[in-house]
């Protein structure tokens, strides 16, 4: 194990990843009505209110991948997106809850706006995140994705967020899998990696526990549940038996995953059941922007709204928090 200091200066041990293990998952069982009951559970039984909300609002800004990932994106959207990630509050909501600073965990592009992000975002601190190996369907043969990978770092990406081939998993094909995201992590380097699985693709939360220990064992720093562009992106029951493989993996190996969830979270609501997920399955280290991000691309609009009426005691109209 080599330890490695993160972005925002936590010291963690980076997941080596370990030879394929099928019998860690091939017998398992996941009962869904049970998964789903629990997950419901989770936002009823406690209500997170004035200060509290506040703070779980503001962590989640902490650890938010400030995300743009569309066809028209350009260079001068980056450029603002980057700005709102070094500024992600008003000033005065800043002076109400008595903050000096805060930043985003990373933001997240598509790699030829790597480098307009990079430029936008020097000495900030704010980790670069791209999307890499033929985002969003992985459909491509593998030296090209590893080369979008290169190409990426090169670029300037301190993260690369990966996509797996579903059909290896829709097959399971488990062995393909592994050898896929393996030499991706190879070709990350010392750029932490994400792996999207996908869920919304791979039918069953069986198969979802599978991937998620397979990218684990090939090393992935994360694993993210989607891309933002399948039918289904994340909901709580997935999430709730990723975390529960990753729980699984380090109780194994003693290695600290990370997860993000990603895809269709766009209010301070989801931002705080994502959090309570975390904190209820594996505690308050996973609270952090080393072992949590939120993906989102319309979620720090309605944070920032629900963080002015905190500070202000009314809503303000949503167009004067334009963008993200
Ligand atoms: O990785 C992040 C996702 O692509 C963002 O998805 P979203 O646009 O639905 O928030």
């Amino acid at each position: 194990m080599n330890a490695d200091a993160t972005a925002h200066g936590t010291n963690t041990l980076r997941n080596a990843g370990i030879p394929l293990q099928l019998d860690w998952f091939e017998t398992i069982a996941v009962n869904t009505p049970a998964a789903e009951r629990r997950a419901a559970t989770l936002t009823t039984r406690r209500s997170v209110k004035k200060e509290w909300q506040a703070a779980w609002l503001v962590n989640a800004i902490r650890c938010m991948d400030l995300t743009t990932l569309a066809g028209d994106d350009t260079e001068d959207r980056v450029r603002r997106l980057c700005a709102k990630a070094r500024r992600p509050l008003a000033d005065h909501i800043m002076e109400g809850l008595g903050l000096d600073r805060l930043m985003t965990g990373a933001v997240c592009v598509y790699p030829t706006m790597v480098g307009a992000a990079a430029r936008a975002l020097e000495g900030s601190g704010i980790p670069v995140a791209s999307v890499a190996t033929g985002f969003p369907a992985g459909l491509m043969p593998l030296d090209l994705r590893l080369a979008e990978i290169r190409y990426a770092l090169d670029q300037g990406a301190d993260e690369i967020d990966i996509v797996i081939t579903r059909a290896h998993v829709l097959d399971g094909n488990w062995s393909a899998l592994y050898e896929e995201i393996a030499a991706m992590r190879e070709a990350c380097g010392a750029a932490h990696m994400k792996a999207i699985l996908a869920t919304g693709d791979l039918k069953t939360l069986r198969n979802v526990y599978k991937a998620s220990m397979v990218a684990m064992q090939a090393g992935a720093d994360f694993i993210k549940t989607s891309t933002g562009k399948e039918g289904v992106n994340a909901t709580l029951p997935v999430s709730l038996v990723m975390v529960r493989a990753l729980r699984d993996y380090s109780h194994e190996t003693g290695y600290r995953i990370g997860f993000k969830p990603a895809g269709g979270m766009k209010t301070a609501k989801d931002a705080i059941a994502w959090q309570i997920l975390m904190k209820e399955e594996l505690g308050n280290p996973w609270l952090s922007p080393a072992l949590f991000r939120l993906g989102a691309s319309s979620m720090l609009g309605d944070i920032e709204r629900q963080l002015d009426h905190h500070v202000t005691g009314r809503y303000a109209a949503s167009s004067r928090h334009a963008l993200a």
